[in-house]
């Protein structure tokens, strides 16, 4: 029999660790997968990392379940490829350090938009549309707590997750249906298709009722993952803003003054039909007429983009005084409601471009810039811009290029035939014996006929549509409303209105799980 062997002195490292990680990591027992916890399958090994104050596995993609002390919902999306790096006590490197995120939708979202034809490509497009969210129970148990305190802003961001773009794929350059086939990189852009396919909306907030928000002004399809609400501050979220102390506001005791509730079909909401939206919303297409197909300038160099320059073709950036241009969510309506709300939460406003997170080279080269139009692509132009002189002011401003504001997509003239005149008023009587509006998200037929209009009216077609199909019907859905139409030249005609057949389908919860990063 061998006496047992004296074991190898620890190096200094390792004893280190060992002390470090003394008493912070413990193991702990499986999690059984039943019935009440369907989402705990399947069953594996979890660790709690003091470290990390969290729960892990074996596998990424653990998430600690809110509400419930130390239970652990464990997705089945794990990544593949190369486990990560197991720490000395063989938790797994927290996923979130590479950035890595296994989301939970807190909820799918409820919109008027069946489809994502016809659905805004901008929230103020329709500031008559309506949505509404319910936050899961799987997320909190009461879910109403974690809307404290939201009912006292008129506006939140939404992020959500694209889940209609079909395959994960994405273009570095883009040709967003605004710019009408000219390309630009796909980070100028609110398009879709981006690497993770994340939206952020920011909507008018209608009201809070339990665990659910009811929203208007929304760009989002029916069933819309939505991964995270943030209220709209306007001291924080618009460049032109200083940031002001709190002053006599009491958040712990939410004594702040509460916000006038809202009917959720509110009638004050009026439209801006004649809004235009830079959108990035581009559909994949092929290109298979050589003569009518945009050129694409994708094998420029980058010299030429940046050096060539056509007078003819550049539209320059007027800055009038006052003026204010909506970046922080990519509006450049001058008339949309997002912007009144800055306007009003702001007092003054100018001519803003944020350089907070540019250095000064930067900021005196893009001070003399203009963004121009140059055939199929969007480029610079130096010296066209003016800006307010000095650091301060500029740290206070933002800018949006002139290819946004002024992009060559017109506002288009809506008109109704008088046979879909009478659809929408047969739609609307809905019930007549009992009195009911059969919409569910308007409140008559005058207001469907506004959000048709809003919609219409920023040519909702993509490029390809556009350009190639012109004659072609174009259909979409708002609300229980079928809509058929066609394009003419600067006009769109709504030639019937029929009920939305197949009620809208929510999607599934289960197949909803989106993995970011991997
Ligand atoms: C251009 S994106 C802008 C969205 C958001 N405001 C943003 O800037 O991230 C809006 C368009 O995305 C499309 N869309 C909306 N919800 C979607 C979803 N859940 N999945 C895929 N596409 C969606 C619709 O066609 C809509 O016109």
């Amino acid at each position: 029999m061998t006496p047992p062997q004296p074991k190898p002195p620890p190096t200094r490292g390792a004893t280190q660790r060992a002390r470090t990680l003394q008493g912070r990591c413990r193991r702990a027992p499986l999690v059984p997968q039943s019935a009440s916890n369907p989402e705990a399958a399947p069953t594996r090994r979890r660790d709690y990392c003091a470290g990390a104050k969290t729960w892990r596995t074996e596998a990424e993609g653990f998430t600690r379940r809110p509400g419930i002390k130390g239970s652990v919902i464990m997705r089945g999306l794990e990544a593949e490829g190369p486990r990560p790096p197991a720490t000395p006590c063989e938790c797994v490197k927290p996923a979130l350090e590479k950035g890595n995120l296994l989301t939970e939708p807190i909820g799918y979202l409820e919109s008027c938009f069946s489809t994502k034809n016809g659905t805004p490509r901008q929230p103020s497009i329709c500031s008559l549309s309506q949505a509404c969210l319910k936050i899961r129970k799987s997320i909190f148990n009461n879910p109403e707590h974690s809307l404290m305190g939201l009912d006292q802003f008129s506006h939140v961001w939404i992020l959500f997750v694209f889940h209609k773009n079909g395959r994960l794929s994405c273009k570095a350059k883009v040709q967003p249906p605004r710019l009408n086939g000219a390309k630009t990189g796909v980070f100028s852009t609110r398009s879709p298709h981006r690497p993770n396919a994340i939206g952020l909306t920011l909507a008018k907030l209608e009201k809070v009722e339990g665990g659910a928000i009811y929203l208007s002004g929304i760009d989002m399809v029916h069933g819309t993952p939505v991964l995270d609400i943030k209220p709209y501050i306007a001291d924080y979220d618009s460049p032109q803003n200083l940031i002001e102390p709190l002053g006599d506001v009491n958040l712990q005791d939410n004594k702040h003054k509460p916000k006038t509730s809202f009917e959720f079909r509110s009638s004050g909401v009026t439209d801006n039909c004649d809004q235009q939206q830079l959108s990035g919303c581009v559909e994949p297409h092929p290109c298979t007429s050589t003569k009518e197909k945009p050129t694409c300038p994708e094998d420029r160099t980058s010299e030429e983009i940046h050096v060539e320059h056509d007078d003819t073709a550049k539209i320059r950036h007027s800055l009038k005084h006052g003026e204010e241009i909506a970046a922080g969510y990519g509006s450049e309506s001058r008339s949309d409601q997002s912007l009144s709300v800055a306007e009003k939460q702001v007092g003054s406003c100018h001519q803003e471009k944020s350089f907070s997170e540019e250095g000064t080279d930067k900021r005196s080269r893009r001070g003399q810039e203009a963004a121009i139009l140059r055939g199929n692509s969007v480029q610079t132009e130096p010296g066209a811009l003016r800006y307010p002189s000095g650091a301060a002011d500029e740290a206070r401003h933002s800018v949006v290029p002139a290819w946004v504001r002024d992009a060559p997509v017109t506002t288009l003239e809506v008109r109704f035939t008088p046979h879909a005149e009478m659809d929408l008023r047969h739609l609307s009587s809905g019930e007549p014996d009992v009195g009911q509006t059969a919409f569910k998200y308007f409140q008559s037929a005058e207001e469907a006929k506004h959000a048709i209009e809003a919609v219409l009216s920023a040519d909702p077609r993509s490029v390809y549509r556009r350009k190639l199909c012109q004659d072609r019907l174009f259909y979409f859905t708002v609300d229980i409303a079928h809509v058929t139409c066609w394009f003419g030249d600067g006009f769109a005609e709504v030639l019937r209105i029929q009920h939305a057949s197949e009620p809208v389908q929510m999607t599934d919860p289960a197949e909803s799980l989106v993995s970011l990063g991997s």
